[in-house]
């Protein structure tokens, strides 16, 4: 799917003029993630300064070590601070709890990205390329649109009980035993290099184990499976179109799931992934909706947003319509 470029207010000048509310009277976070991108963020930090100073945009720096401090530190400061957030996938994801609405719904601390992830999946929908700090800036002076949000809930397994809210969506089975052999993938690679040294390492060990998935209470899928995903973006893994389907803007979910494949099945199926032309084989099924739960027999590898997030046995996921006011998507 291709993102709708942003409309500009009436009037504004995408490189200076201001928006309804203007530029120079908004207030940012700017939240650095050091370590996304693998120190690219950090690396990049001094080009996207300049690019902040010359624009004259008022802007407090928060750099923590991890995910958590930033989010305490966000959650400390006046509620019409905008963030930038400045990573990939998962600073974006870390933040979540500070930008989404009191009730789950919009009226949220305003967001704008500056991708300098590995994957950048949710910003590159959103057609934000890394290290492209004129155009993500630029766009802050477009109207705010609202995007929706994910809230999953495990049922079992590791972190039974908690409760993570996403900007992109979460992957179990083959996707997320791909995310945990990223972490082990050649320094030298990066990106989507990264991610197809995992697959094909996950691919060795394929697994496939029973599942169920509903969506909106309807059965979607009974059966052995390798991987299932609920997204709110259309891309995960630095570029893979696993659901060309979504649209964060459509007040739903999409779910997807795979029927029992060999690994030559789903090598061929990775193939059609990656431009997402995946959706019309036998043995994908997939749908939209409010509400996604997925049920597997065994202990299953689960990421969110990127992040693995252990194993589990099932995950609860509803739609969060037009959850994050997004400032520059
Ligand atoms: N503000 C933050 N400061 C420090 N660490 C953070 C912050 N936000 C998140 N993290 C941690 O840093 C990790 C990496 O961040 P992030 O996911 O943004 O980068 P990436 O993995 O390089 O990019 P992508 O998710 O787009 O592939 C996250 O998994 C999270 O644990």
């Amino acid at each position: 799917m291709r993102w709708p470029q942003p409309t500009p207010y009436p009037g504004a000048n995408v490189t200076s003029a201001p928006s309804a509310r203007p530029l120079s009277q908004r207030t940012y976070a700017v939240v650095l993630n050091p370590t996304a991108g693998r120190g690219l963020a950090r690396r990049e930090w001094p080009r996207l300064e300049a690019e902040l100073r010359a624009r004259g945009l008022p802007f407090e720096l928060l750099s923590e070590a991890s995910g958590a401090a930033a989010l305490a530190r966000v959650q400390a400061l006046p509620p019409d601070v905008a963030v930038l957030a400045v990573g990939g996938d998962g600073t974006v994801g870390a933040l979540l709890p500070a930008l989404v609405g009191p009730a789950g719904g919009g009226g949220g601390r305003p967001l704008g990205i500056v991708p300098l992830g590995s994957g950048n999946d949710f910003a590159g929908l959103l057609g934000l390329k890394a290290g492209d700090f004129a155009s993500a800036l630029d766009r802050l002076a477009f109207a705010p649109r609202q995007v929706d949000a994910l809230r999953a809930t495990i049922l079992g397994g590791d972190g039974a009980g908690t409760s993570h809210l996403l900007l992109n969506g979460l992957g179990m089975g083959f996707d997320a035993q791909v995310t945990a052999l990223t972490l082990r993938a050649p320094a030298r690679l990066s990106g989507f290099g990264r991610y197809a040294w995992a697959a094909l390492a996950a691919l060795r060990e394929l697994t496939l184990t029973p599942v169920q998935v509903e969506v909106d209470g309807q059965a979607l899928y009974a059966g052995p499976s390798c991987l299932a995903a609920v997204m709110n973006g259309t891309r995960y893994g630095g570029g893979f179109h696993i659901s060309p389907a979504s649209d964060p803007r459509d007040g739903r979910l999409n779910a997807l799931a795979s029927g029992p494949v060999t690994r030559a099945q789903l090598l061929g199926l990775m193939a059609r992934v990656l431009p997402g032309r995946h959706l019309g084989h036998p043995r994908v099924h997939h749908a939209a909706g409010h509400t996604a739960t997925v049920t597997w027999a065994r202990p299953t590898y689960l990421h969110l947003d990127g992040d693995l997030a252990g194993q589990v046995t099932g995950v609860r996921v509803e739609v969060l319509p037009g959850a994050v006011t997004l400032l520059n998507g």
